[in-house]
């Protein structure tokens, strides 16, 4: 890869080991299904020490249930290729620039689409947050205290990108790693790998319980 002459070029080795990180989330995720045709996009950002930071992002439209060379690319803070590429990175790259610059300590974003994250987002979507309390599982997203209980913001699923950023930042919080877009998804971040993949499994086991919940007070 030749990288223009305005982007701090970092070791190769660098920018492969970010590749690698994420194809095992990638691997994972789509063991569990959370991939449904071709939904769902991942990135993590590639330390840079001084210069701009570079992120590493999945590839758009990819059927993320497979592994091929093509399966992500590095692009800056702008969401722009840091290097010449045929790939498209991620159509949502503008929600995780976002996510990148209003939170400095932020080392990754994961997206994902399922049947319970759609179906609570919709339920909820009138108060704009659902709320979960009495949980243990609230413990893994920092929520230590007695009687916790968390509030997950809602945005509509606005078609045009920046729209749906911007109304993204208009409800972020430090305190709140992720924010459910209305029958679209959810978008989960944390200051590594590891604590982004604790807070979306976390909040998946959190939806799927409410949804399990609402069909047991149906029987
Ligand atoms: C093809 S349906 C899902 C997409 O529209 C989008 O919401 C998504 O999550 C994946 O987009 P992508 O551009 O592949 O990162
Ligand atoms: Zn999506």
């Amino acid at each position: 890869m030749n990288a223009p002459s305005n982007t701090k070029i970092l070791p190769l080795e660098h920018i492969q080991a970010g590749f690698d990180t994420l194809r095992e989330v990638k691997q994972t995720f789509a063991q569990r299904g959370w991939f449904p045709a071709t939904s769902g996009n991942l990135s993590l950002r590639l330390s840079a020490d001084g210069a701009d930071p570079l992120l590493v992002i999945t590839a758009s439209g990819k059927d993320k249930s497979v592994d091929t060379a093509e399966d992500f690319l590095v692009v800056d803070l702008q969401g722009k290729p840091a290097y010449p590429t045929h790939l498209k990175p991620s159509a949502e790259t503008l929600l995780h620039t976002a996510l990148y610059r209003r939170f400095p300590e932020v080392g990754a974003v994961f997206h994902i689409h399922t049947v319970a994250n759609n179906l609570v987002s919709e339920w909820a979507a009138a108060r704009g947050s659902v709320t979960f309390s009495k949980h243990e599982l609230l413990k893994a997203l920092q929520r230590w205290e007695e009687d916790a209980e968390i509030h997950i913001p809602i945005v509509e699923n606005h078609a045009n990108l920046p729209r749906l950023a911007q109304a993204m930042e208009a409800v972020i919080h430090p305190d709140v790693p992720a924010v459910l877009i209305r029958n679209h998804g959810v978008t989960v971040w944390g200051k590594s790998v590891f604590e982004t993949k604790r807070h979306l499994e976390a909040l998946e086991f959190l939806f799927e319980y409410q949804v399990q919940r609402w069909m047991i007070e149906r029987l």
